[in-house]
């Protein structure tokens, strides 16, 4: 689809803004936006801010590869980000190069080749531990679960045997809570740090407490000889912009940024990949069909990965639904114009993976799970920008074949051995990423074999028609 020709921004004005969120909440707002503009750029009136939301993949191509030197991040919502997550990955100029220099080698095809193993093999004990929890007379809550699961997959990636899987779970809360406790300065950037706000208690407090945790566990890593294939052993060897080696304060704050950046969002994908399931039985008996040829009732290794094309193809429908990144926002240092808009130098961008999926032009009854729409065809007849759940350019996400290898395996493995029994009704619900709205319930019981039963759910459709107008 051509980008739309629109010689005016389509305005949602502040009165408009409110009205929607009584009705739908802010999910609702964010959704009603992108189906009227279908594509459009659209100027939300939050007040004194007012960015430009864009959808159409022709608008994030400019500002994501052609004209993406004049969209640093550095929206007024990363400046308070930052006091989490520092100037490293999570920055822009060079010390963001620095961290991804490292990162992007130390997360990339080669090194997942080398320490697929191993990856494969956490894979399995994760999972057998949430069977051992999910039992069906205490079901386990299914984001508490996944997260757990996540930990125990990325902890050995990110420390090596240096924090234990316990202190990764307590990190990972303490990580959240430090997050939470910035929201009301991300939402109100313009107060200024000096000013106190609610959440700064807590947030000094987990600060404090990430700091006792991840220092020394440095200080080990770097008596260690800093030659582990971990991410924390990788920024050791990292160079800032000087020469000089990263300080202890750039690699831990790097740490909580790949924690922000890759375990909520992984752990609520796979949250929503068994709600999708259970909705779905036949999509689910395809994923045991694929489980049962590839693994062939043995143990998850890094080459099943390749093999398991339609868990593949399952795992990015869900990612196209329930996109973690409903919100990419930029800063555009100079004028420009996006489609016909123009843009003054300073205006924030918010980009919308979320919405992107969903404009119809692109995704044909959108909010239809099929994931044959990522037959190899099919992908390649598409937009390359239509698709972006990890983002796209020079911030793409470092996580991304990480991710893939672990959500596969996990996928298979739970199916090739379990009956999966998902409760809840759940939504989703506009947070930093889209956790479901409400209790979601996980049981896993040993597969019963004579039985036609894969994934089973008390779940109701969470995709009404859209509501017109
Ligand atoms: C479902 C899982 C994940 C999703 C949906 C996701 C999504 C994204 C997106 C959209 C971005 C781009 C942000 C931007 O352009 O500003 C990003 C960046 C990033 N992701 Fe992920 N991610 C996931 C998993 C992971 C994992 C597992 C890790 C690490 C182990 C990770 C580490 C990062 C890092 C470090 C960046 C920043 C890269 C940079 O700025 O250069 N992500 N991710």
């Amino acid at each position: 689809m051509p980008a739309p020709a629109v010689d005016h921004v389509h305005a949602l004005p502040l009165h408009r803004v409110l009205g929607r969120l009584i009705r739908g909440g802010p999910l609702g707002l964010v959704e009603e936006a992108g189906r009227q503009a279908q594509g459009a750029v659209v100027r939300l009136g939050l007040g004194p801010f007012r960015p430009l939301l864009l959808t159409h993949p022709d608008h994030l191509q400019h500002v994501l590869r052609d004209g993406a030197e004049n969209y640093a991040r550095g929206a007024a919502m990363w400046n308070a980000l930052g006091r989490l997550t520092g100037q490293g990955i999570a920055g822009e100029g060079p010390g963001w190069r620095a961290s991804r220099d490292v990162l992007r080698g130390g997360m990339s095809s080669r090194y997942l080749q080398r320490t697929g193993e191993a990856i494969a093999s956490s894979v399995e004990q994760a999972v057998e531990e949430l069977a051992a929890r999910a039992r069906p007379e205490q079901p386990e809550d299914a984001v508490t679960a996944m997260t757990r699961l996540v930990h125990r997959i990325i902890s050995p990636v990110f420390f090596g045997s240096r924090i234990s899987a316990a202190q990764c779970d307590r990190l990972g809360r303490e990580v959240a809570t430090a997050l939470d406790s910035l929201l009301w300065r991300m939402a109100m950037p313009f107060v200024p740090h000096g000013v106190p706000m609610p959440g700064d208690r807590a947030f000094l407090r987990a600060t404090r407490t990430i700091n006792r945790m991840l220092l020394p566990a440095i200080d080990t890593a770097r008596r260690q000889g800093g030659d582990g294939a971990d991410l924390m052993s990788g920024l050791l060897r990292g160079r800032g912009p000087d020469g000089r080696p990263l300080t202890d304060q750039h690699i831990g704050q790097d740490i909580v940024a790949l924690f922000v950046a890759g375990s909520e969002s992984s752990a609520l994908t796979l949250t929503w990949a068994w709600v999708v399931l259970a909705r779905h039985p036949a999509v689910a008996a395809g994923v045991r069909r694929e489980a049962d040829e590839v693994l062939a009732g043995g143990p998850p290794r890094p080459g099943h990965v390749r093999k398991l094309v339609f868990t593949r193809q399952v795992m990015a429908e869900v990612m196209r639904l329930y996109s973690m990144a409903w919100a990419v926002p930029r800063v555009a240092g100079q004028d420009d114009t996006i489609g016909r808009v123009p843009v003054p130098a300073g205006t924030t961008v918010v980009l919308s993976p979320y919405l992107t999926h969903r404009l119809a032009a692109f995704w044909p009854d959108p909010l239809r799970f099929d994931p044959g729409r990522f037959g190899k065809q099919a992908v390649r007849e598409r937009h390359p920008l239509a698709y972006l759940p990890f983002g796209d350019g020079a911030h793409q996400c470092v996580g991304q074949a990480f991710f893939t290898m672990e959500s596969v395996l996990v996928l298979a493995t739970v199916l090739s051995r379990y009956d999966v029994h998902v409760t809840g009704d759940p939504r989703p619900r506009l947070a930093v990423a889209l956790p479901p709205r409400g209790r979601v319930g996980l049981v896993l019981t040993p597969r019963d074999r004579s039985a036609q039963k894969i994934l089973d759910g008390d779940v109701e459709n969470p995709w009404p028609a859209p509501s017109p107008g």
